[in-house]
This record gives C-alpha cells, sequence and structure tokens, in this order.
C-alpha cells in the first residue's frame, strides 16, 4: 500500500492532555522548517555572508535567530508575553551597530514567515514586527528559565553545521513539566516521509538537487514529529510546501520504532563530527556487540527522529570530558523516541535530567537511545566493559 494512504488525519490531536500546546507546538514547527528551507536554499546558492561564529567557533545563522523569534512569538500570543521560554540563541551579536544588515535580514525572514501563519490556522501579527520586536521576541527566552516547573524548551536550528552545509538539520521544541519533556516536536525538513532519503552517504546537496527536479518527489520533501507524554504514541506529519499547495489540518501518521534486537541486523547512528562524539569510542564498542552495518552519521536530532520513525536501532553520543549536553539538544527526541517505544538513558542507564538548568547535569559518560530494552541493555553493558580501556 502506499505510505500516503495510512495517514490519518489529525489523530493526535484529539487525545486530552496538552491538546492546545500540541496544536500550536507543531503548527509553530512547521512554520519554522518553512522558514528553514528558504533560508537553506537562499545559503546555497549565495554563498551568503550571513554565517557567523560564536564564541564557541560555532556557527550560527539567521534561521537560529528568526526561528527563535517566530517560535517565541507565536507561543507569547498563545501563552501571553510570560510565558517562559528556554532556548540557545540571544542577541548579542544582532544587536550592536556593526550588524545592522544582518538584523534586517532576520527581520525581513521573521515578518516573511509570519505573513504564511495564516496558511498553518495561526493568527499573524496585524502589521510587520520591527528590529525592536524581532529583539524582544528572541531575548525573551532566557536560561534562567529553565528552573521554573513548566517551561519551553527550543533548539531553533540544531545542527547549525549541517544546515550551512546543505544537509540535515532539526527544529526542536518541547515543553518541560516538572523536570520531564512532556510535549516533543521535532521538525526536520530535510527528513522526508520515506525512509530511503536518509541512506545517502555524500551530503545532502545532491539529494536537494533530485529532489527539487522532480514534482512528485519533491512533495515528500521533510517532516514534522511529535509526542506527548503518556500516549504510548508518536506521531508523523509530512512538510506542507509550495505556494498554495497546502491546507492546514495537516494528516499524521503513527511512527514506530524497530523492533530489530539482533545487534547484527542494527544500525547505530552517531554526531558526524568527531569532536562532539568520540567516533573511535563507538567503533570499538560496536565491534565487540557485532553490530556490522556502517554507523549512519547525521547531523542534528534527525538521529533521535532515525530511531523513533523505525529507521534506525540505536544512538550513541559521547561528548568529550568536561562537555556539558544542553536540555535543548535533547529534549524533544527523547520524549519522542519514548513514546514511539524506545529506551533513551545516560550510559549509566539513568533518565536524562531536564530538572537543573540549561544543562543536563550528572550525565554519565553519553547518551544511548535504542529501539528497545534489549539493545539498550547491550549496549549499557558493552560501554560499561570498555570504559576504562578507553581514553575518554
Ligand atoms: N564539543 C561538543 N561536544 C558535543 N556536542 C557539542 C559540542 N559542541 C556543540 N555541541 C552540540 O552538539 C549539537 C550538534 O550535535 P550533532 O549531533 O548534530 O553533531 S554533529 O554536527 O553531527 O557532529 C550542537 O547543536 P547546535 O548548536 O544546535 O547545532 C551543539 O549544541
Ligand atoms: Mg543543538
Ligand atoms: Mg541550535
Ligand atoms: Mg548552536
Amino acid at each position: 500500500m502506499d505510505e500516503d494512504c495510512k495517514l490519518e488525519v489529525n489523530s493526535a490531536y484529539i487525545s486530552d492532555g496538552y491538546s492546545k500546546e500540541v496544536e500550536i507546538a507543531v503548527r509553530a514547527v512547521h512554520m519554522a522548517c518553512l522558514l528553514c528551507q528558504r533560508v537553506q536554499e537562499n545559503l546555497l546558492s549565495e554563498s551568503s555572508e550571513h554565517v557567523h561564529s560564536k564564541e564557541d567557533d560555532s556557527p550560527v545563522t539567521i534561521a537560529d535567530w528568526s526561528v527563535q523569534a517566530i517560535v517565541s512569538w507565536v507561543l507569547s500570543e498563545a501563552y501571553g508575553s510570560n510565558v517562559s521560554i528556554v532556548a540557545e540563541e540571544d542577541v548579542e551579536a544582532l544587536s550592536n551597530a556593526s550588524a545592522a544588515g544582518l538584523l534586517e535580514a532576520v527581520v525581513r525572514t521573521v515578518n516573511e514567515c509570519l505573513a504564511d501563519a495564516p496558511r498553518f490556522g495561526l493568527k499573524g501579527p496585524d502589521t510587520d514586527l520591527d528590529a525592536k520586536a524581532v529583539l524582544e521576541a528572541i531575548s525573551r527566552c532566557s536560561l534562567a528559565g529553565a528552573r521554573g516547573s513548566k517551561f519551553w524548551v527550543l533548539d531553533p536550528v540544531d545542527g547549525t553545521l549541517g544546515f550551512v552545509r546543505g544537509d540535515q538539520y532539526a527544529i526542536a521544541l518541547a515543553l518541560i513539566e516538572d523536570g520531564e519533556p512532556v510535549l516533543g516536536v521535532l521538525g526536520c525538513p530535510n527528513y522526508p516521509m520515506k525512509k530511503e532519503w536518509l541512506s545517502y552517504q555524500n551530503g545532502y546537496r545532491r539529494i536537494l538537487s533530485r529532489l527539487t527536479s522532480s514534482t512528485s518527489e519533491s512533495s515528500d520533501r521533510g517532516s514534522v514529529l511529535y509526542a506527548r507524554k503518556g500516549g504510548g504514541k508518536a506521531w508523523m506529519q509530512p512538510l506542507l510546501h509550495g505556494e498554495n499547495k497546502f491546507v492546514w489540518p495537516n494528516s499524521a501518521r503513527e511512527i514506530r520504532v524497530s523492533s530489530i534486537d539482533n545487534p547484527a541486523l542494527a544500525t547505530f547512528c552517531e554526531p558526524v563530527e568527531k569532536a562532539n562524539s568520540s567516533h573511535s569510542f563507538t567503533a570499538g564498542l560496536a565491534h565487540s556487540v557485532g553490530l556490522r552495518n556502517q554507523p549512519l552519521r547525521v547531523y542534528s536530532m534527525v538521529k533521535y527522529a532515525a530511531i523513533a520513525r523505525g529507521d534506525a536501532e540505536i544512538y550513541m553520543k559521547f561528548a568529550r570530558a568536561g562537555y556539558k549536553e544542553k536540555i535543548w539538544d535533547h529534549a524533544a527526541g527523547v520524549l519522542i523516541i519514548e513514546e514511539a517505544g524506545g529506551v533513551v538513558t545516560d550510559a549509566g542507564g539513568q533518565p536524562l535530567d531536564f530538572s537543573k538548568g540549561e544543562y543536563l547535569e550528572g550525565l554519565d559518560r553519553g547518551i544511548i537511545a535504542c529501539a528497545g530494552a534489549k539493545l539498550h541493555e547491550t549496549i549499557i553493558g558493552a560501554v560499561d566493559a570498555s570504559w576504562n580501556s578507553s581514553s575518554l
């Protein structure tokens, strides 16, 4: 049967808890995906000057700030300007006089995106936001909010490196309540509904050109995944696109983790950059448990999406000693995998702790997400067995 035939209209919205939050968050992420697709296309075609380096040398682009502004604006329209949002970006680099051109580009991008709000069933602003309003929306997302009992957490563009390289990236929005993610939405603008698009080796640029050259293929370009806590279900929607082609409400299909529990058949994902996770440690570990497939190295939380969708079975990340993982890099993905039937813990088998501020405090060694409990136990055991002889 064609996959599209299995779509169910809006099933996840019918459920009780957090239904308003799900509606708003999913729509905001769809809008953000559209924004990012436009900016990424421009970046690739113009080799734009709008990629900047932060203090830690990591990249930030007009898409990161613009997505943070629009999600913040949409959430504060829905929940009032006191809504608590914790997000990655700040306005420092945008606020000084030398950044006038950059700020102008962000304001233009934000207004272009908000003008599309009605297509997603949301009300946009009556008049365009000015620079002050955009800066306010971005800076409303303060890290201090991460200690409250209920707050949103946003990574406007996760995998910015993948984004600027024309590859995979994600938009991640979660709601944390009493230290636990209760709602997660992952926008994956370059991860289509059909699995085969993930199995690339030489970057995404080549695939993008294939997609844009064919109308039928270009209709399946990205996806948005979401789940709410306790539902035992996770969902995926196709990205809506095209000038007049889309109509809200969108349809959703239930997703489920893979049933493979034999390491010899399993595929594991890990970050692309060695600097973000030790490839040599995971290679040794993969060998020791009998993983035969090559690792799937993918930028961003698309790795969490791949596990939740059943396209891969294991995700491992072992950052260098001293690096502290941030809550926005994991919250949405963890909940979506759990609700799709998977298991996510640190390497000591403990759940990730979202209650201690902007970092995952107390994280034991690394993060391990698996499609099922059996694989998870195997990997945890293998980490213990090989940790002391590793140089991590
Ligand atoms: N040194 C180091 N170690 C581990 N992790 C780090 C490190 N530096 C940054 N980050 C965070 O990693 C986020 C990107 O993770 P990825 O899994 O996408 O990595 S990779 O780009 O595929 O290598 C990335 O998220 P974004 O900044 O949103 O792209 C960072 O929050
Ligand atoms: Mg990130
Ligand atoms: Mg980011
Ligand atoms: Mg970043």
